[in-house]
């Protein structure tokens, strides 16, 4: 046999309700074979969820696992000026064994606060693919591509590479990780090479994922430039579609926000990101109310500054009020929403739901706790008091990453003690080098 149960909680079900059950999964597959009545099925191996919570994995949706090794190296500066003289110059002295450590520490992270998939935009992709490999998580993987600043032929190379690598990542790791086209943003690569590499992305069938509409720095100079805003912009060099999401999308005018709906076009929203960066307020109710598919990230480590899920949902939820100056607006079911379903559609990955034939990704978050007592509405917990901290078992397609709280796929004390390391030898480079 090798099916597993988790038996003796309360599940949340897609529809957002919570009942008593156990959830049997086929391990073969990979998949949740069925919710079941409490103590009606048997399986070789077995989760306690008793006194929990079983939820659909959280699924982070925009982000750059690495930057883990950046955490507190630079905080408290606006976004241009944290990338151009903090974060770029460290960047650039990055080894691939670097990202490896960094990714390592991130899934770590991720997967000890109950997040079970993640989108990323970096480089040296293919080592983040193997520590997805091996750390069990699903991912959305990508070679992000920078033009300024490099001469044509440095910025038609890192294009392609973008394009190849998307190509040959896509479905490895047993199909756990799939691969987008990646532009880092309308600004930071040009035209020409958006005109020429763009069509090659749709002919190859890749989606695409790119920064838009994040500071107010990043739309004044294309409506200057085109006389667009920036995703008129997009539009027009064939960026949006269903198979496009954006990260951010703060500042965002009526056009635009009918634009994605339209397009079908998605939105990672990332509030700790935009907070701490004061980049501005997304306006995620009003992406909602236009049928705007929208998920939740973190974005990277060195901006928000944890990979914590769970409080990207209070996040957003919070933010989603003071932006549509209404108490009302992103409640508790919604926040829980994006987190989940809402980020698996931007993945383009089956998960995000408690239910027969879905992907068994899943954690179960621990109740007993003072800060969740008492249980009045465990959707309103999930969105504005349970912490990555809570979570006591995560299982991504079927495998347990994470057993009683000790992750069981990698060894989180060499984990941080090499990312530690990584981090120490590559700051002393890169300030040795001024
Ligand atoms: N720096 C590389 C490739 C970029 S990878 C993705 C980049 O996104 C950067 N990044 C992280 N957070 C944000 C954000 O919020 N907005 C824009 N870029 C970000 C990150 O530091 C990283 O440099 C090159 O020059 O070719
Ligand atoms: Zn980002």
């Amino acid at each position: 046999m090798s099916d597993l149960l988790v038996a003796g909680g309360q599940v949340l079900r897609p529809d957002l309700t919570v009942e008593r059950a156990d959830v049997l999964v086929d391990r073969e597959s990979g998949d949740v074979a069925d919710v079941v009545e409490p103590g009606t099925a048997d399986a070789a191996e077995r989760l306690d969820a008793s006194g929990g919570l079983v939820i659909p994995g959280l699924i982070n949706a925009h982000g750059h696992v690495a930057m883990t090794l950046l955490r507190g190296y630079a905080d408290d500066k606006p976004l241009d000026a944290w990338l151009q003289e903090d974060i770029w110059p460290v960047e650039a002295e990055l080894t691939a064994d670097d990202i490896a450590a960094g990714a390592e520490l991130g899934i770590v992270e991720m997967i000890k606060s109950g997040t079970t998939a993640f989108s990323d935009m970096y480089f040296h992709v293919d080592r983040i693919a193997d520590a997805v490999e091996r750390a069990g998580v699903r991912a959305v993987l990508g070679h992000t591509a920078v033009t300024v600043g490099k001469d044509d032929e440095a910025a038609r190379a890192d294009m392609q590479r973008s394009l190849d690598v998307a190509k040959e990542l896509d479905d490895a790791a047993d199909g756990r990780v799939t691969t987008t086209f990646q532009p880092h943003s309308l600004t930071t690569v040009g035209e020409e090479y958006l005109r020429e590499f763009v069509p090659k992305a749709r002919e190859a069938d890749l989606p695409i994922h790119f920064h838009a509409n994040e500071t107010e720095n990043e739309v004044d100079p294309i409506v200057d430039e085109h006389g667009l805003r920036p995703l008129e912009y997009a539009a027009d060099l064939d960026l949006l579609g269903e198979d496009t999401y954006v990260a951010h999308g703060v500042h965002l005018d009526e056009t635009e926000v009918e634009l994605l709906a339209d397009t079908g076009t998605g939105v990672a929203h990332c509030p700790a990101s935009n907070m701490k960066l004061a980049s501005g307020m997304a306006p995620v109710q009003r992406l909602r109310d236009a049928g705007v598919t929208v998920g939740i990230g973190t974005d990277g480590a060195a901006s928000n500054n944890d990979l914590d899920a769970f409080d990207e949902v209070r996040d957003a939820a919070m933010i989603g009020k003071l932006a549509a100056e209404d108490a009302g607006a992103v409640p508790a079911e919604a926040a829980v929403e994006m987190v989940t379903r809402g980020s698996a559609d931007l993945l383009g990955v089956d998960s995000g739901r408690v239910e027969a034939g879905a992907n068994a990704d899943l954690a179960v978050v621990d109740l007993e706790a003072p800060h969740l007592t008492p249980a009045h509405d465990l959707v309103s917990h999930l969105a504005y008091a349970v912490r990555g901290s809570d979570v006591r078992h995560t299982v991504c397609a079927g495998e347990v990453l994470m057993r009683d709280r000790e992750v069981v796929t990698l060894d989180e004390r060499a984990v941080r003690e090499r990312a530690s390391e990584h981090a120490r030898d590559l700051v002393a480079r890169a300030e040795g080098d001024d």
